[in-house]
């Protein structure tokens, strides 16, 4: 059985303040929340801040970033190593998010290349793939879905998956607020699993596939709902606590 997984990326948003704030909202909103993995993905200014709290509350929540570069250390200015990331407790890493794609011009390789760097420093990849509205509309998601997934898997092998999330994500439904139909990121969804059980069935019966885009409370059910869909990789609902809890409680609730 796979234990959903619900993520709140901030994206570029936050404050010492506004860190402080929710992670309190949330670790009173969640406790006592069982059957679901909740975790956040702060800024990395913020990390360290938002350790020592989670620390301080003894909180379940795990943490996580919005990115990594793919040096270990040395001359690469402004990169941020995995080593790094788990010196301030950072478990889960999104990696090939479209807006790094787009606004930093990320390759499939660029992007494969941290999911490698990530396993072999013994963190969680949360791989997001996805496809613009052009191609979505052009009939292409599948295919862009399964080049991206590609990026890994052939230069990885399939086993690579085990232990990393996807984060299946509609660029156009991003920050939209519309959203895909449950039953069609249901479909994707079983497409993305049959792509990878082509290699490896254990491995696609085991890999967790998020759903995210424009994911609300008011929707949060339906998604969870679909046997294929093992939790959201939440936006702009995870800057408010109530909202991101109502989330992974609906999560809880649906995959129990
Ligand atoms: O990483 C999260 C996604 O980009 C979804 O963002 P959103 O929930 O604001 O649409």
């Amino acid at each position: 059985m796979r234990r959903p997984l619900v993520m709140g990326n901030w994206k570029l948003n936050g404050s010492k303040a506004m860190v402080a704030d929710l992670i309190k909202g949330l670790d009173a909103q969640l406790a006592g929340v069982e059957g679901v993995d909740a975790a956040i993905a702060p800024p990395v200014m913020y990390l360290d801040l938002a350790e020592q709290l989670l620390g301080k509350a003894e909180s379940k929540i795990l943490l996580g970033s919005q990115n990594v570069d793919v040096n270990a250390s040395g001359a690469f200015t402004g990169d941020i190593s995995p080593e790094m990331l788990k010196d301030f407790g950072a478990t889960h890493i999104i990696i090939g998010h479209s807006e790094r794609r787009d606004y930093h011009a990320e390759s499939d390789e660029y992007v494969a290349k941290k999911f490698a760097f990530l396993k072999e420093h013994g963190l969680v990849p949360v791989l997001c793939i996805g496809e613009s509205e052009a191609q979505n509309e052009a009939g292409e998601t599948v295919a862009v879905c399964a080049r991206q997934l590609d990026a890994v898997i052939n230069t990885q092998g399939v086993e690579a998956l085990n232990g990393a999330v996807i984060a299946y994500e509609p660029i156009w439904a991003i920050g939209t607020g519309k959203a895909a139909t449950a039953e069609d990121a249901q479909r994707i969804h079983a497409e993305i699993r049959a792509h990878i059980a082509a290699k490896s069935e254990e491995v696609a019966k085991n890999v967790v596939i998020q759903y995210g885009g424009s994911v609300k409370p008011e929707n949060a059910e339906a998604y969870f709902a679909q046997p294929d869909i093992d939790g959201a990789l939440v936006g702009g609902a995870a800057l408010n606590a109530e909202s991101f809890a109502a989330i992974a409680k609906a999560a809880a609730v649906a995959k129990a």
